[in-house]
């Protein structure tokens, strides 16, 4: 059994320099219509390594998908939302006045559950975000098209069809397909919501694998409801229960020696 450790998950081990993205005694509540305030996240510090790959694990409604979206400014969407403490990317509080929320949205990328190609073909929808940043050089698109489906391991599959409708992929493609659109606005951050969770094992594989090869080029943070995905392919994992920061540490360590034993009773499958 671990040792209860009553020091702050503060993400001590990771070195200044390194840090991404940092949240500093972040809170968010919801408010009901009926005025009832829903805590969200709860007094939530940690530390996000530069290029590498986080998971926030937990069970379902403990704040995961929340901390995530306060990274990009998505909580702003949602009027009944509160949200107080900092987020600071690259040191920068993402919430001081004049911050650029669509600039900060390009900066830092969202995909989501379900794959959401646009309908258009596979090419449009990568140059759809390379116009939106100003590229008009046909030469100069196709070969940025081409990169990003590159780095996204599409490209062999898509090559032959790239005048087609992205909507006649399969539901992996489309999901690597937005991950190629996102990329093409050249991202620091790739936030990934539950990315896999609607695909077939193989298609699932091929995104595991498309997020381990991407950390050479930007940070991620991952979603997942599924332990032994982060297991796979995190370099760090944070445990949240209930809006709260149980456990933030290296993933082996995180899995192999849990220090809570709120977080080993999750990984062995005793609640959650
Ligand atoms: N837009 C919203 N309005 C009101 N309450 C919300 C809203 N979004 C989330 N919540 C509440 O905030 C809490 C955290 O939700 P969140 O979706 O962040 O959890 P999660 O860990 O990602 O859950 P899941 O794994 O089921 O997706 C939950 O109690 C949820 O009901």
């Amino acid at each position: 059994m671990p040792a209860e450790d009553s020091s702050r998950n503060d993400s001590t081990y990771i070195d200044a320099g390194d840090v991404c993205l940092e949240t500093r005694d972040l809170s968010l509540g919801y408010h009901s219509r009926g005025g009832r305030r829903q805590s969200a996240l709860d007094d939530i510090s940690l530390c996000i390594e530069r290029k590498r790959v986080t998971a926030f694990i937990g069970p379902s409604g403990c704040g995961k998908s929340s901390l995530l979206r306060t990274f990009n400014r998505m909580t702003d969407l949602d009027e009944q939302s509160r949200l107080t403490g900092e987020v600071r990317l690259e040191g920068e509080d993402i919430h001081a006045r004049g911050v650029d929320v669509p600039m900060l949205r390009r900066r830092v990328g969202m995909v989501f559950q379900t794959p959401n190609p646009f309908p258009m073909s596979v090419y449009e929808n990568v140059a759809f975000g390379l116009r939106l940043v100003g590229e008009r050089d046909k030469r100069h698109l196709d070969d940025k098209v081409e990169a990003c489906l590159r780095a996204a391991a599409l490209w062999d599959e898509v090559k032959d069809r790239l005048f087609d409708s992205a909507l006649g992929l399969s539901g992996g493609q489309q999901q690597r397909l937005v991950i190629a659109r996102t990329l093409a606005v050249e991202p620091e951050v790739l936030l990934l919501d539950e990315p896999a969770s609607a695909l077939d094992p193989i298609s699932t594989l091929k995104i595991e694998e498309l997020i381990r090869s991407l950390r050479s080029r930007l940070t991620l943070v991952i979603v997942t409801h599924n332990m032994q995905q982060a297991a796979r392919v995190s370099d760090a994992t944070a445990f949240l229960h209930d809006g709260r920061l149980v456990e933030y540490a290296p993933t082996d360590q995180l899995f192999t020696n849990p220090r809570r034993r709120q977080t080993e009773d999750y990984i062995t499958g005793r609640f959650g």
